[in-house]
């Protein structure tokens, strides 16, 4: 702690700028020292296999300095302030690049995306989802900013995720994550990328279920309910008798979870496809959906 001398209406603009000067000196040593600790954490993870990016670990970061946070600096600006730094320290693990859908309407995607994954990598913006979602599959980009899902889409994008491969691109977290700041419209959003999702590490999952033909949302509703899953959001698409249901769930759910095999029981049919799409850590500050 710096030990300074009790301020009075004498102190003088100089010298308190030369407190200002020594803040910044502490601040900028621990910025090295948090810095100096990234090759032993990347090296761990690597040798366990661990994905890089860790959505949830970066959650729990902000919760707690906010549970801990007083006086008048803006949370907000915390937040950017971490972003910034948990960005820089992910990128110095792995090269990070991140594709954003930005359609003409929606220009406040680009924004979120920046608030969250900084000013420092590289960022570039797509007019539809399949580019983005080719980036990452491809690997040209880790991290892809696709529009959160809504209920009634001709052409759902989470389509494009229903795959086994154990590299295919999940949804891995959702934006913002502590408000939107002074960001431009924009709808909420997901990041997508090719690396596994914990479950116990999602606030929220999203699943699809091949689902009988014909069936209404309100029975698919039901059958979730009586499951015992609680459902924020049900979307459902279907076409030459194909029918799917993408499904956002309360809490984990993990491929072997009881309630899904109750679910199957409650359609009245096998689950025959069942895809986990990945899932999200509750943003600190939830804005409405558009
Ligand atoms: O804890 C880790 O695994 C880190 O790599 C450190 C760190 C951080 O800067 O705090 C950076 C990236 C991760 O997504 C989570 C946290």
């Amino acid at each position: 702690m710096l030990d300074f001398p009790i301020m009075d209406s004498e102190t003088s603009l100089d010298s308190l700028r030369q407190k200002i000067d020594q803040i910044d000196d502490q601040l900028h040593d621990l910025l090295i020292e948090r810095t100096s600790l990234v090759e032993e954490i990347r090296s761990r993870k690597s040798r366990n296999g661990t994905p890089v990016i860790q959505p949830a670990r970066e959650a729990a970061i902000f919760r707690r300095l906010a549970g801990r946070h007083r006086g008048p600096f803006p949370l907000g600006a915390v937040h950017r302030i971490w972003r910034e730094i948990i960005t820089a320290i992910t990128a110095l693990q792995q090269p990070i690049a991140v594709a954003v859908h930005v359609p003409d309407d929606q220009p406040g995607a680009w924004d979120a995306a920046r608030d969250h994954y900084g000013s420092q990598v590289p960022m570039t913006p797509y007019s539809t989802i399949s580019q983005v979602i080719r980036a990452v599959s491809e690997r040209s980009a880790t991290i892809g900013v696709l529009p959160m899902p809504t209920e009634d889409e001709a052409d759902p994008w989470w389509r494009q995720l229903m795959s086994r491969d154990a590299g295919a691109p999940r949804i891995i977290g959702r934006l913002p994550f502590a408000g939107r700041g002074n960001a431009r419209t924009g709808r909420d959003a997901v990041a997508i990328a090719c690396q596994a999702v914990e479950p116990a590490s999602c606030d929220r999952t999203f699943i699809v279920v091949e689902v009988p033909a014909q069936i209404s949302r309100a029975r698919l509703q039901s059958c979730l309910s009586a499951a015992g899953f609680q459902c924020d959001l049900l979307a459902a698409w279907a076409s030459d008798g194909l029918s799917l249901a993408l499904a956002e769930l309360r809490g984990a759910v993990a491929p072997d979870d009881a309630r899904l095999a109750d679910l199957s029981a409650q359609l009245g049919e096998p689950i025959d496809r069942l895809f986990h799409l990945g899932g999200y850590a509750e943003p600190f500050v939830t804005t409405p959906r558009a």
